[in-house]
């Protein structure tokens, strides 16, 4: 076995050893020695020339707002309401995990819902409010945690400045996927990771930056303040003199109450990293109690206008940006449930599903109890989600090929297992993955959202901008199917160098001429988390390392080094999430080669290393062989299908486009889980609180 990638090695991948590269655009073959892959095609050109602060305002690198002040300050008691389990993501003081294990794991056939006990022999793995995982060491600029400057000493450029030249705004339709496409990548990010101490859509009660846009002095600002400066002549901020975008540092091992070794920050994500639909039963079993009915093994949910609902909020203006305190804003498992219309259209979806199962289940089951009917309608929920995910889902982004090669899926036929779960993988969700390469994906965020009739007619059409964090158009006259029709129908954006103008420069703008932007957010957190540089984690994937602007072009067009050369000091400088969006993508796939590295790692550990993952034939934790097969019918269709509150018809293949091969079709020729295979003949006994791993 050849390993020819520092990751594949320690994964035992074997590489197909000189596979080749091939940029036809560039009329350039080049090794990489990275198995997956394959011919590509260069993405769009973009004309860049007539941005202005390209021209005569020297310097080009504006800079990156450190401050200095090291007043003690305490990050935690920014929290608004610490005795709350939601609003904010901010673990509570002495909640921050950091890799604790906890007591003692109980021994239970379901998943705990702070994901620990998941791993037996090391269970804090993967257990909400913990640090990220990583591939690389950090590049803080001190080694410890200031954000990383040029190798030259300079300040980086502004992330701003990188956002608007080295990145595009056209619309460009994807001619194959969907927005729900776009929508469920969303669902699956917040399901795996949220970065302590952000807001995400809410204003931060951190001000960096003041409400008209003017830096906070350095001596005044909050030590998490890393604010992101807005060069002269912006095309947009420059309209209404905004001079800065408010940013806020993630808090770190090092601020959290955790035992500090004295190396480099790691980061804190406060949900589980397991695809485990934390975002619907939420991070602890306190989160979970405010949205559990206990009856029937049901979720909460609230009538309005003859339909079922998400709960409402307990604090309607702080968590929504409410006009009034009776506007609709919703209660769920994940913060960041209102922050926009298609995420609070899934969630709702989500929860409806669970519901109608535990519904089923009651009927099937009479003699279950309402934790047992809440437990088994939840590890139905997760195993049709992890369906769709790994099988529907992940081959549009990853590859088919390349997830069957590195072992993320199978062709296993009807009800046969898949035993791959391995407790030496570490299930946390890669900083690497998080910061940058998922991100990525925001290039398919579309700003324009159709709303469709059952015939597919456009019946009207909402702006991103003016519904962030207001999901109550969702429920205003028939909105909600005809949102989820119009995701169904209406393409996402291609996946491309564009990011739409809606999160470009009017991001939770909240009635305001502009608002933020959220590729400079991702690059800008990419330097706060001190992500490794796009040229060391190209080295780590198996690719050449680069040593000249030159060596980048075996996967960036020359076009686009160019603009690169023009923002950089050095080639060594460019960040990952800069880079690593900028590569021409692999064949039958979303990404580029050194995204779609680091996406399969991440995607193979969330499987092997999560021991309740749907496939696997355990005993006590798995399905019987019959549910299994039924299982594998779950389709992203199947679940708009039965959660919508009156849709007739769909596509099989919901995150693709309509088609002759993909046409709408009456809900009922949708194959649907038979949950008769659940019908249980012996009653349930509670034996399972008996038994303890480790102390207790
Ligand atoms: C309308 C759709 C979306 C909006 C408005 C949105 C907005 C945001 C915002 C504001 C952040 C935090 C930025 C920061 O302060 O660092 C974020 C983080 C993130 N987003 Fe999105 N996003 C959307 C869709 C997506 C999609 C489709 C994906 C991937 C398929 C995605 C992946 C991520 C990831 C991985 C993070 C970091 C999560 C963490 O660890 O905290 N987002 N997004």
């Amino acid at each position: 076995m050849q390993c020819e990638s520092k990751m594949a090695c320690r994964r035992g991948i074997v590489l197909i050893a000189g596979l080749s590269l091939i940029c036809h655009a560039l009329s350039l073959k080049v090794s990489t020695g990275y198995h997956i892959v394959h011919n590509e095609q260069l993405q769009p050109q973009h004309n860049y020339g007539s941005f202005k602060y390209l021209q005569g305002i020297p310097p080009y690198l504006i800079g990156n707002a450190l401050p200095t002040s090291s007043a003690p300050q305490n990050p935690f008691s920014l929290a608004p309401n610490p005795q709350s389990p939601y609003g904010y993501s901010f673990p509570m003081p002495g909640q921050a995990n950091c890799g604790r294990p906890p007591a003692f794991c109980e021994k239970t056939s379901y998943r705990s819902l702070d994901g620990s006990c998941n791993n037996l022999q090391r269970p804090e793995l993967g257990e909400a409010n913990s640090r990220y995982g990583r591939l690389l060491t950090p590049k803080y600029a001190d080694g410890i945690s200031a954000p990383p400057r040029s190798i030259t000493g300079n300040e980086l450029p502004s992330a701003r400045l990188v956002s608007v030249v080295a990145f595009g705004e056209e619309d460009v339709p994807d001619p194959q996927f969907t927005l729900h496409n776009m929508q469920w990548g969303q669902i699956m990010t917040h399901d795996m990771s949220m970065q302590a101490g952000g807001t995400q859509s809410k204003k931060h009660p951190t001000q960096c930056c003041t409400d008209d846009g003017r830096l906070v002095g350095l001596d005044t600002a909050h030590k998490t303040c890393f604010a992101i400066i807005v060069p002269p002549h912006d095309p947009a901020y420059s309209q209404v003199g905004t001079e800065c975008l408010n940013f806020v540092r993630t808090l770190t091992d090092r601020d959290a109450n955790c035992q500090y070794t004295g190396g480099p920050a790691e980061q804190l994500t406060v949900v589980t990293s397991y695809l485990d639909l934390s975002l619907v039963y939420g991070n602890s079993i306190e989160q979970n109690r405010d949205i559990r009915e206990f009856q029937g093994g049901r979720m909460i949910v609230e009538e309005r206008n003859g339909a079922k609902w998400l709960p409402l909020s307990r604090n309607i203006t702080g968590d929504c940006d409410a006009v009034d305190p009776n506007e609709v804003c919703y209660r769920s498992g994940d913060v960041r449930v209102n922050q926009n219309p298609g995420l609070a259209l899934l969630q709702t979806v989500l929860l409806r599903e669970h519901n109608r199962i535990a519904d089923h289940l009651a009927a099937l089951n009479p003699h279950y109890d309402d934790r047992t009917l809440f437990q088994e309608a939840r590890k139905i929920n997760i195993a049709q989600y992890q369906h769709i995910n790994y099988y529907e889902w992940l081959p549009i982004f990853l590859g088919a090929e390349n997830m069957l090669k590195n072992r993320l899926i199978y062709k296993a036929p009807g009800g046969s297992y898949v035993n791959d779960y391995d407790p030496s993988i570490d299930p946390s969700v890669l900083n690497e993955h998080a910061t940058a390469a998922f991100r990525y994906f925001h290039s398919q965020i579309e700003g324009r959202l159709d709303l469709l009739s059952e015939l597919r007619s456009v019946l009207g059409s909402l702006t991103l901008s003016d519904w962030f964090n207001r999901p109550g158009i969702l429920e205003v006259g028939d909105n909600f199917d005809s949102l989820s029709r119009g995701h169904a129908t209406q393409p996402e954006e291609l996946t491309d160098i564009n990011f739409d103008r809606q999160i470009k420069h009017f991001l939770f703008r909240r009635n305001a001429p502009f608002g933020s932007d959220l590729r400079s957010l991702d690059i800008q957190r990419n330097r706060d988390h001190g992500l490794a540089s796009y040229n060391d984690m190209r080295e780590f994937c198996g690719f050449a390392r680069a040593h000249s602007w030159e060596d980048f072009a075996d996967l960036i067009s020359p076009q686009i080094i160019q603009n690169l050369k023009s923002l950089y000091d050095s080639h060594e400088d460019v960040d990952l999430t800069v880079g690593g969006s900028l590569e021409a993508h692999v064949a039958g796939a979303l990404a580029g080669p050194t995204f779609l590295c680091i996406l399969t790692e991440q995607f193979y550990r969330t499987r092997v290393g999560d021991r309740f993952f749907f496939e696997n034939g355990d005993k006590n934790t798995g399905f019987t062989t019959d549910q299994l097969a039924e299982l594998r019918k779950a389709s992203m269709a199947r679940l708009l299908c039965d959660n919508g509150n009156n849709i007739a018809s769909m596509q099989p293949q919901a995150f693709k486009t309509v088609s002759g091969s993909n046409p709408i079709v009456p809900c009922s020729n949708i194959p649907a889980v038979d949950l008769t295979k659940w019908i249980d003949q012996k009653p349930y006994t509670a034996a399972e609180h008996s038994v303890h791993f480790g102390k207790k």
